[in-house]
């Protein structure tokens, strides 16, 4: 078979993918994304019902996410705020109360508790240089505990315990036991701190684009010239040598001087090489696995909640959707109310009938905003774990004792073969911020070894 010949191969369709297409084809580059689904956008995934735009993946932006914000503003897409206003709803041991702001008012023990670990967190976090988390000082041991340690020995409380660890699965989609805590520090200064990372306004969740984020996605690619990007095309094989490389798909080869990996290091390492990968990132790729959530949405046919002063966001012990957001447009009609599965609890539901998920989900609403929260006129959800093409997310996150012992491996490109994707990243690693800034070094990375 003759294969199509490029410059550059990339891997995924992606933010990343996309971000180093950009880059390489404005630098002059032929280039070929190759992207196993029949859409673009991977983790990000908009669903449309009834004219709403329902985002089933990534969602949202905020500030210092910048280049993300700049591509929306430059592909000509609004983005509005994430719905705030009112009283946002905590409902812990059969007791509901109301707060405002990102930490709820729980016993003054509690909150002293959530106040020195979030202190702690953030002040450590500092010491975690983010180019190369296995240098800090700390390291191997910070490498050697796990959150769940961590909060442990630092929140003395079960109310705060409970809380913090809702809040860390909601930012990494993984349970505190299977996180190290070196790689929560580096996550941590990655995102600019915790309030940045936990917020709504002026944080990680306050903007979202207009009609979708797919829509930013899919403008991306609209800009790549023909013929760059081919759908419906899984890698499966990728041959490299001093002069080049060939990628192989089911039916068809391609070939260029060098190829980009956009993909999450664990998909990455399903890949076939020839010559197979060196020890220690196989060892990498086999040792990053992904979070598992599942993303929960109950459509209404208006925001009521917002009439009755509430703002939509909702913290529960009742499993399994702890954390709730309004994920409503600005006008509120429809009303759309988005809960999370996250970790284990996402492992254990992936497997159980829809119909049974849909009735948890909506009783831990209904706990939270009554009766009517568990009478929607439509309910969609999304387990992440089962698409293939992700097979969990948010992100690929580093077990106790990874960082330290494979995480140079991340992104030093394997000659001809070079690495992206949002787990590359070192700001708003995570994030589809992230994403884009990985697609651009990467694509630097193969501009730069030309010269
Ligand atoms: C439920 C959920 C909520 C999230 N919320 C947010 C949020 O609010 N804000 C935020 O910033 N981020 C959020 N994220 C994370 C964000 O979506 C990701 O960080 C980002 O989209 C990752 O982009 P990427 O290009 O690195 O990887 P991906 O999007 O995974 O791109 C990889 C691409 O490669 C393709 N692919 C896989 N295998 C192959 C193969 N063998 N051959 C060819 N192609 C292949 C995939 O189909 C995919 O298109 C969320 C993610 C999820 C799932």
């Amino acid at each position: 078979m003759q294969p199509f010949e490029s410059d550059v191969i990339v891997v995924g369709a992606g933010f990343a993918g996309l971000s180093a297409a950009r880059r390489l084809c404005a630098a002059g580059r032929r280039v070929a994304v190759l992207e196993a689904r029949d859409r673009v956008g991977g983790r990000v995934y908009t669903e449309t019902h009834h004219g709403t735009a329902i985002d089933l993946g990534g969602q949202w932006l905020g500030p210092t996410q910048d280049r993300a914000l700049a591509l929306a503003k430059e592909l000509g897409l609004a983005t509005h705020r994430q719905h705030v206003e009112g009283h946002n709803v905590l409902h812990f041991g059969g007791k509901r109360r109301l707060f405002r702001g990102t930490v709820p008012r729980v016993d003054a023990a509690s909150l002293a508790a959530v106040g020195w670990v979030w202190f702690r967190l953030d002040q450590l976090a500092k010491e975690v240089p983010l180019d190369a988390p296995w240098e800090a000082k700390q390291a191997s041991e910070w490498d050697a505990t796990t959150l769940d340690t961590f909060l442990r020995t630092h929140a003395p409380t079960e109310g705060a315990r409970k809380l913090l660890r809702y809040a860390m699965e909601t930012v990494f989609a993984a349970d505190p036991a299977d996180l190290s805590l070196l790689h929560v520090l580096f996550y941590i200064r990655s995102g600019g701190g915790l309030d940045r990372l936990l917020s709504s306004e002026n944080g990680a969740q306050q903007d979202r684009v207009v009609g979708g984020m797919q829509r930013l996605a899919e403008a991306l690619a609209a800009k790549l010239p023909e013929g760059t990007l081919r759908l419906s095309t899984p890698v499966r094989a990728i041959e490299h040598d001093r002069d080049g490389v060939v990628v192989r798909s089911d039916d068809a080869a391609f070939s260029g001087s060098r190829v980009i990996v956009a993909l999450p290091p664990m998909l990455a390492g399903r890949l076939r090489y020839a010559p197979a990968m060196p020890s220690a990132r196989d060892q990498l790729t086999q040792r990053v696995p992904q979070g598992a959530v599942i993303k929960c949405i109950a459509i209404y046919e208006r925001a009521w909640w917002r009439e009755e002063g509430l703002s939509g966001h909702a913290i529960t012990d009742l499993a399994p959707a702890h954390v709730q957001f309004d994920a409503s447009a600005p006008e509120g009609t429809p009303g759309v109310l988005l809960g999370f599965i996250e970790g284990a609890a996402a492992r254990e539901w992936s497997d159980r009938p829809r119909g049974e998920r849909r009735d948890a989900v909506l009783a831990c609403f209904a706990r939270c905003f009554g009766v009517r929260a568990g009478l929607p006129v439509h309910y969609v959800d999304k387990s992440w774990t089962e698409d293939e093409w992700s097979r969990g997310c948010y992100a690929g996150y580093f077990p106790p004792g990874v960082w330290t012992s494979s995480g140079k491996a991340l992104r030093a490109p394997i000659g001809r073969v070079h690495w992206a994707g949002t787990e590359t990243a070192t700001v708003w690693n995570g994030y589809i911020e992230g994403a884009i800034r990985s697609g651009e070094r990467a694509a630097e990375e193969v501009l730069r070894s030309e010269r």
